[in-house]
Order: structure tokens, then sequence, then C-alpha cells
């Protein structure tokens, strides 16, 4: 195997030329084996294994320094660095991330996982080294996809100005998770068949009339405009006019051209962006079929490409897709939006059943809050539904956008809390606390199905900015007893006892019922209250809570710091209630990847771990009054 002779950087460069293509395959081959078994992102991966093999022939590491936006299509540049003993643990906790990261590898030079960062972290690479009178080569490989989000234009008007190289590599495989979209988009195609321009370069210098016939159209619109003259005379000429070289299109399975047109590019005394070519799970029927299930997969059949494993329950995101639908279909008003996550927030029903009011708006949160925003001004009902660490992107838009002017818009927060196997990038951990810190903001999360079904009726019909939030994962179905109707700030009691009393938030009511189970078996007693509202808190709750309990515990997966928790202690604290106070949150840290039930353990969230928290908690707020009362 060529493979075996890949044992750490730039080991490819010992490799005949005629040797890479069998490299690519095998490469290709281990990739579809690896991944089949413990999931990851597959077909984005096999289309850039030639520009990876290509980037490592012609760059030296780890001194150049490659980075991948996103992060999630860096598996070849992993095996080409030595890594690729890890893809047997990865994305398993303690094992390799399925993103770059500094501290796995000095071949690393940016840790991604959100997109359209490359440009920027690229460009403070080439000034950095500028300054610091270095001499490396800085390349930053963004997809046509993460090209359609804001920070790659504000990076890109500002590489502009720059005198010494960066090489920007736009891999274009014509689709972002599902079909890519925009104006961008659009314009890319049209480089795409930039060979017909460049033919007809040379026929519009010379002799218009003697282009074929099959010329004849293109000729008339080149007639029309002067613009469109600029843009079929030379492609790439919104790139060229804001200063940065255009190479390309470049076909992005061929290696040997893939490595020329590098060589080109490093000697370019400026910015340059390569428009290289690639297919979307080439290599591999199934992912050149349905690239958008092979992007982020689970197990899977090689033969068939078919998922392994049972069928699973409904996912809260299911949930979602079908309360969405119907609410849909009863008020024309409803809107919905994502940013580039259609099949990921489950809004691709309503897409296919009211396209008129569906948007994607690319991969781009901030200017979709805003732009929710301005439907809701202008009368509509909009939703956007979005992964709660991307939501981070907005922040300044909610405030400055829909908070500031109470409008009502309708957050549906997915992936809240723990996500697992992405990691420290993807966890929806800060949703509460930079949520819950905005004036005008609501903040609900359910505690199973059906409430999830109840609050986004309730978010629909509410007449302000608001938000509820819902994990990754199978919804939790049990319960279904407790359907008190939604009112306004008010939370639920579920058993009511004295000594502790449990207040949990959303979807950490399951673990808090296991929670309290393992609390009675010791001999105490636990009331358990459902939160409903993290903002605003129910505060005539926790005064009642406050009478008849030595300890209340709250419970939320978030990190502690501005979450839930810190309201209530808050509260406790200013009205002087007699009670004391344990927050069970997450710590002030990112958290790695892993299964959500292993990453539970580790922050001590899982039922047996808080159950020795809170009895240990109560046991020390009884001495304590005891020793008040002596
Ligand atoms: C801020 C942000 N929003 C959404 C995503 C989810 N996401 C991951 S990859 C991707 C599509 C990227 O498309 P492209 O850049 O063309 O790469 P490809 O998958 O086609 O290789 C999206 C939307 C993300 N990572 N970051
Ligand atoms: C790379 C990326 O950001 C997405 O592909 C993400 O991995 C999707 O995660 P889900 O599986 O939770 O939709
Ligand atoms: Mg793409």
């Amino acid at each position: 195997m060529l493979l075996d002779r890949i044992e750490r950087e730039n080991d490819v460069k010992k490799l005949r030329a005629e040797e890479l293509e069998e490299l690519a395959a095998e490469i290709r081959q281990f990739l579809i084996e690896k991944i089949s078994m413990t999931g990851g992102h597959l077909a984005s991966n096999l289309g850039v294994v030639e520009l990876t093999i290509a980037m490592h022939r012609v760059f030296q590491l780890p001194e150049d320094k490659m980075i991948w936006d996103v992060g999630h299509q860096s598996y070849t540049h992993k095996i080409l660095t030595g890594r690729r003993a890890g893809f047997d643990d990865l994305r398993k906790y303690g094992g390799m991330s399925g993103f770059p990261k500094r501290k796995e590898s000095a071949c690393d030079a940016f840790d991604t996982g959100h997109s359209s960062t490359s440009i920027s972290a690229g460009l403070g690479y080439v000034q950095a080294r500028d300054l610091l009178g270095q001499d490396y080569s800085v390349l930053s490989v963004i997809g046509d996809g993460a090209m359609t989000g804001g920070m790659a234009y504000e990076a890109l008007n500002n590489a502009a100005r720059i005198k010494t190289n960066f090489i920007i590599i736009l891999n274009d495989n014509e689709m972002s998770i599902s079909e890519n979209v925009g104006g961008m988009s659009d314009y890319l195609a049209r480089l795409r068949t930039a060979d017909i321009y460049t033919g007809l370069k040379k026929g519009v210098t010379n002799t218009l009339h003697r282009i074929p016939v099959a010329g004849d159209s293109i000729i008339e619109q080149i007639r029309r405009t002067k613009n469109s003259i600029k843009q079929l005379v030379v492609p790439g000429m919104l790139f060229e006019d804001m200063g940065i070289t255009y190479l390309g299109p470049i076909p992005g399975h061929d290696i040997a051209m893939l490595c020329r047109a590098l060589r080109e590019a490093k000697k370019v005394e400026g910015p340059v962006l390569l428009h290289v070519l690639t297919q979307k799970g080439k290599g591999y029927e199934p992912a050149e079929q349905e690239p958008a299930r092979f992007h982020g997969t689970g197990p899977f059949d090689i033969e068939t490409g078919k998922p392994v494993g049972t069928k699973k329950k409904d996912t809260y995101t299911d949930v979602f897709s079908k309360v969405i639908c119907d609410i849909g279909k009863r008020n024309p008003r409803v809107a919905v939006i994502t940013a580039a996550m259609a099949d990921g927030t489950g809004l691709s029903e309503f897409q296919r059943r009211f396209p008129k009011r569906f948007f994607d708006v690319g991969i781009a949160e901030g200017h979709a809050v805003t732009f929710a925003a301005g439907l809701a001004a202008g009368g509509m009902k909009p939703v956007f539904a979005v992964y709660s660490s991307f939501l981070q992107r907005g922040y300044d838009q909610i405030i400055h956008d829909v908070g500031l002017q109470n409008l009502p818009v309708v957050f549906a927060v997915d992936r809240a809390g723990l996500v697992g196997s992405d990691g420290e990038t993807h966890q929806g951990i800060f949703d509460l606390s930079y949520l819950g810190s905005i004036p005008n903001m609501t903040v609900m999360s359910p505690k199973n199905r059906w409430e999830l079904a109840d609050m986004l009726r309730f978010a629909v019909d509410y007449e302000g900015p608001i938000a509820l939030r819902y994990p990754r994962g199978t919804a939790y179905d049990g319960c279904e007893e407790f359907r008190s109707p939604i009112r306004y700030g008010k939370s639920e009691v579920i058993y009511e006892e004295e000594s502790i009393a449990i207040v949990s938030v959303g979807h950490m009511f399951e673990e808090a019922l296991k929670t309290r189970r393992l609390i009675k078996e010791t001999g105490y007693n636990c009331s358990l209250v459902n939160a409903r509202f993290v903002k605003p808190i129910d505060s005539e709750m926790i005064e009642e809570l406050a009478k008849r309990h030595s300890l209340i515990v709250t419970i939320e997966e978030n990190v502690l710091c501005g979450g839930f928790g810190e309201q209530v202690t808050e509260y406790v604290s200013a009205q002087g209630l007699p009670v004391k106070v344990l927050n069970l949150a997450l710590p002030d840290d990112y958290i790695e990847h892993g299964s959500v039930d292993v990453l539970r353990r580790e922050v001590l969230l899982d039922a047996p771990s808080m159950m020795k928290r809170i009895v240990t908690a109560y046991i020390l707020a009884c001495s304590k009054r005891a020793e008040k009362d002596i």
C-alpha cells in the first residue's frame, strides 16, 4: 500500500508523480471504510482528496500554513500528516477530532468548525508573517458554501490591499450541505463554463461575427452591456476588480494540473484565488448520488450506502418539522428561515410544502436574524430555525435588530446543550446565557416532545422576541400526562414533596427524573419542577419552594455563567429567602467531542453524579441550618 509509506507530513513528496492517482484511490477506500464504521463527514472529504495531495506536494508542513474552512474536509490532510491511526477513534471521547486542531498537530494551522473564517485567519497569518519578516506560504481553503458567509467577503475586501502572497483556494463543488444558494453561487456557476468565455476572448477582440452560430446568443448579450463583455472576457472579473488575481477554473481531480496551478499561485505577489472544481462524494456512488445525506453521516453499509442500526424514534428536530408545517398550513403569515441548514433543522418539508415562505439565506446567521426582523416589521411571523452554536454569530443582530425593537421573531434553537461528536465548536452550551441577557427576549425550553409542540405554538402566537431551545437527538416521549397549558413565565410542578427541590431546564428533565429516583432510593424526599421558562424565571415558584425545602437544585445543560441557575441564586439572595441553592450546570470551559452520555459523566451531569452532589449539598445545608438553630 502506498499509504503505508505516509508516516508523517511531507512523506507524500517521496512518492513518484505516477503513483499519486493510486494514492488518491487508497485514501478514498480508507475514508469510506473508516467512516462507514465511525460516522463522520464523508462527502466533502471524498471531494478534496486530489486537491489535498497537490497542496501537500507543493507546500512544506508545518512551515506553510493550511487553513481549512469549517474543517470538515480535513481528513486527507490528517492522513497525510501522519494521523491515519486516529481514524479508529474519530470523533470519540479522547480520540481524534473531526476538525483541525492546533493541539492535535503542528500541521493544523488554525482551529475551525464554524464557517467562513478561513480567509480572515489566513490574512492574519499573512500580516503576522510580513511584520515578523518570516517566509512561508498561507493557504485558505474555502468551499462555495462557506463563500456565502459574510465574513468571507469582509476578509476578501481586506485582503485585496495586501502586496504579498496569499493563496485562497475556492473549492467549488456546487454544494453547501444541501444545494448552494444565492448570487455568488450563480456567479461561480457561470465561471465554471469560463472556457467558453476564454475562447470568446479571442473572438471578441478579433472578429465577433466569426464566432460559431452556437455563440450567437452570447454575442448578443455581449453587445448589450459593456459590463457583461468584461465578465465574459475575464473569468473571475469580480475578484480581479477587487484586486485579487483569479486563476481558474481548475479541474479539481487532476493532481498534475492542481500542482501546476498551485506553483503558479505561489508566484503571485498579492492575494490570489484559485477556483478549483471538485465533486462532492467523488468515488463513492451513494455519496455522489446523495451528497447531502453523506455530508455528515452515521455508520453505514458500504455496499448499499444505507444507515446501519435500528430506526430511531423521532428526534426533537422531527417534532419541530411536523409542528411547524402544521402551523404554516394554518397561518399564512408564518415564514421560516434557515442559514444553509434546511435538512439539519427539519425545514426541508416546510420548503417542499410552502416554498414561497421558505428562505435559505446561505451560511449567514447574522443576516438571517436581521432579515427575520425585517420580515417581522413587515407583518410576517418569522421563525428562524438555527443551531445554538451557529446563532452565536447573530448576537448583536438579536440585540440591535430584534430585541431593541421588540419584534416578534421566533428563534427555534436546535442542537442546544451537548451535541456530541462535533465537539467544542458545535456544543450548544451558551445560548441560555447569551439569549437570557437580552432585554425583551423570552426563553423557553421543553421537557419532552409534546411540550416542544405546545411551546412552538405558544411562541408563534407570542407578540415579541422569543426563543425555544431543544437538543440534538431523540425526543423524550415520557411524562405525556404532564401537559398543562403553557402560561407565560410559569413553571410546571411535577412532584411536590419537601426537603430537596429540583428545578430542571428543558431536556435535562429526563436526567432530573432519574436523579430524583436515585435520591428517593437514598431515603430523602425530593420535589421536581420543570422550569419551562428560563427568561423570565418563575419567581413565584421559587418563593413557594423556599418555604418547604432546605435546598433548591437547578439543572441545566448550559454553562453556569449567565445561565438559569445563576438567575435563581441571584433571586434567592436578593430576596433573602431561607434556602440554599445548588447550581448544576456546565463548567466555564470548552467541551470536547464524544458521545453525550460520556460527556455528561465527565462534567458530572449524569444522574448518579448529580444524586451524589445533591445529597452531599443537602446534608451540608441541613447541618448549617442546625448550627444556626443552636
Ligand atoms: C456558522 C456556521 N453555520 C453553519 C455551519 C454548518 N455547515 C457545515 S459545512 C456547511 C456547508 C459548507 O459548504 P462548503 O463550504 O461548500 O463545503 P462542502 O461541504 O461543500 O465541502 C454548513 C452549512 C457551520 N459549520 N458554521
Ligand atoms: C460541519 C458542520 O458544521 C455540520 O455538518 C455539522 O456537523 C452538522 O451536525 P449535525 O449532525 O448535528 O447536523
Ligand atoms: Mg461546497
